[in-house]
């Protein structure tokens, strides 16, 4: 009977991608996960951690490899906690996500193999993401080659990148990601070397002193137009080095249209700030899915991968079969973008979502694209939905809801006012298969999963979207 103890090297197959993205293999029944491996992969591990379920492992060799291997186009691949993965085959990756979503949905009534169709591939597999967060830091993460070099590093005291895997408080300095556009690349570097050398410390989340604390860089795929949000702490001389700054940027990358200051001098880490103002440019840029323009500025919110979200939006409008004299909700609607998708084929459309910011969005969206029948309501939705007689003015009640909800899934009591509401068709996107099910399960009651079709909206990483038709039963 083999043994699972830390330490133990073990020769291994890989069996499958679990749920999560870890690869799975049994030695004896006994599930083992290791770190970085690819179904089809015969492998040497070693056991990390045991647990009373299974063990984890880490990968030391690949004995046999697997014909869906592909050669990772990064530099920091391993590294870096994203698109962990990119050494599987684009389709594969595609089959593993659907056979998740299936995994998930397969215990309830009425889904079968046939009703979770193949997953709709991203129109991008690298460029694809409109907004890239680097944080700065005090401590740079050394690589494996520096170490080994043994000199001496004179830089290792600010840095301007991404997380290293596994570790929230790590940072490395990208030199090239794959995600955003290739012209970002030169702005991130060129502002790295520009605030390194301005004087001006790296903030550190261990004393929590120091100015520069966050890069975001935004674009529109279809505009081309590019944002820069630089977040930093408060400190004599800071706002005047920004401005010089933001002038060096638009005079070197006319690709640029406006950069945004903001300060946070709270110890969360977020890549936002209470005050903000705008260096050039109007403090925005914009986006065009099919014939509608979207402004984006520094704080709003908007689907990272915009090409595939439009994909997604035309799928939510296909299974919402609207003829134009329906109402529908648009619960969790964010900056409205889906309210906007299915204005044109709706009698109304009335938005429900919890940031007041967001829902200013939307107003200016429909205000943008001249579309007058769509209405928002701030507020949390377990309180607010089940008032459905105090619904935007004139609204009525719906005979379509679409529901967008955070990975958490719905409350309860948003499942329960839907149930009772009972329009005749819900459309269910979601971003967490898992309560996806949870929520499908309840709707179930009075309600039919009629297809279901995952999208990869995320390529190199295991999350998968998923839109959800459901009919009412009689
Ligand atoms: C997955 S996003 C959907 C965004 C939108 N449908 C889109 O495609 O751009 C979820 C949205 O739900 C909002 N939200 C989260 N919890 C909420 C709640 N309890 N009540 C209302 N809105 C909430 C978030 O602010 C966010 O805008």
């Amino acid at each position: 009977m083999t043994t699972f103890k830390k330490g133990r090297e073990l020769d291994v197959e890989i069996e499958k991608l679990a749920y999560g993205g870890q690869a799975l293999s049994r030695v004896d029944g006994f599930v083992v996960f290791v770190d970085g491996a690819l179904p089809g992969q015969r492998a040497r591990v070693r056991i990390s951690r045991k647990k009373r379920n299974h063990a984890e492992a880490q990968l030391l060799e690949v004995l046999r490899q697997t014909p869906d291997y592909r050669e990772p186009f990064c530099e920091h691949f391993g590294v870096c906690g994203g698109c962990r993965w990119q050494d599987l085959a684009y389709e594969r990756q595609l089959y593993w996500k659907r056979r998740h979503v299936l995994e998930c949905l397969q215990h309830l009534e009425g889904v079968a193999e046939e009703v979770v169709s193949d997953a709709v591939p991203s129109p991008q597999v690298t460029g694809y993401r409109n907004k890239m967060e680097y944080t700065f830091s005090d401590q740079r993460w050394l690589s494996p080659e520096e170490i080994a070099a043994q000199e001496v590093v004179y830089d290792r005291c600010f840095a301007l990148g991404l997380h290293v895997r596994g570790f929230f408080d790590r940072v490395f300095n990208v030199n090239r990601c794959h995600l955003p556009v290739p012209e970002s690349m030169e702005i991130l570097r060129f502002v790295r070397e520009w605030c390194r050398e301005s004087g001006l410390p790296a903030y550190s989340i261990r004393n929590h002193r120091g100015f520069w604390r966050f890069l975001v860089l935004r674009d529109g795929k279809r505009t081309g137009q590019m944002l820069a949000h630089l977040i930093t702490g408060d400190l004599p001389g800071g706002a005047s080095a920004v401005d010089a700054l933001a002038e060096t940027l638009r005079a070197r990358f006319p690709a640029l249209s406006t950069v945004v200051h903001s300060v946070n001098t709270s110890r969360a880490q977020v890549a936002v700030g209470p005050v903000s103002r705008t260096c050039f440019g109007p403090g925005f840029i914009e986006e065009r899915l099919e014939d509608l323009t979207f402004r984006i500025s520094a704080h709003s919110f908007f689907q990272t991968n915009p090409l595939g979200a439009e994909a997604l939006y035309r799928t939510v409008r296909e299974f919402a079969g609207l003829t134009g004299v329906e109402t529908v909700w648009d619960l969790y609607c964010g900056t409205g973008s889906i309210a906007l998708f299915l204005a044109r084929r709706a009698r109304a459309v009335a938005g429900f979502e919890a940031v007041a910011e967001a829902v200013e969005d939307a107003y200016r969206n429909c205000a943008l694209n001249g579309i007058e029948n769509c209405r928002f309501r701030v507020g949390d939705l377990k309180d607010v939905i089940g008032q459905a007689s105090d619904a935007p003015a004139g609204l009525g009640r719906p005979d379509v809801v679409v529901t967008d909800p955070p990975r958490a899934g719905m409350h309860p009591k948003v499942t329960a006012a839907l149930l009772q509401l009972a329009p005749r068709r819900i459309v269910a996107v979601s971003c967490n298969p898992s309560t996806l099910a949870r929520d499908l399960s309840l709707l179930q009651e009075r309600y039919r999963i009629m297809e279901v079709r995952p999208f990869d909206l995320f390529p190199h990483t295991p999350h998968v979207e998923c839109v959800v038709r459901l009919e009412r039963k009689g």
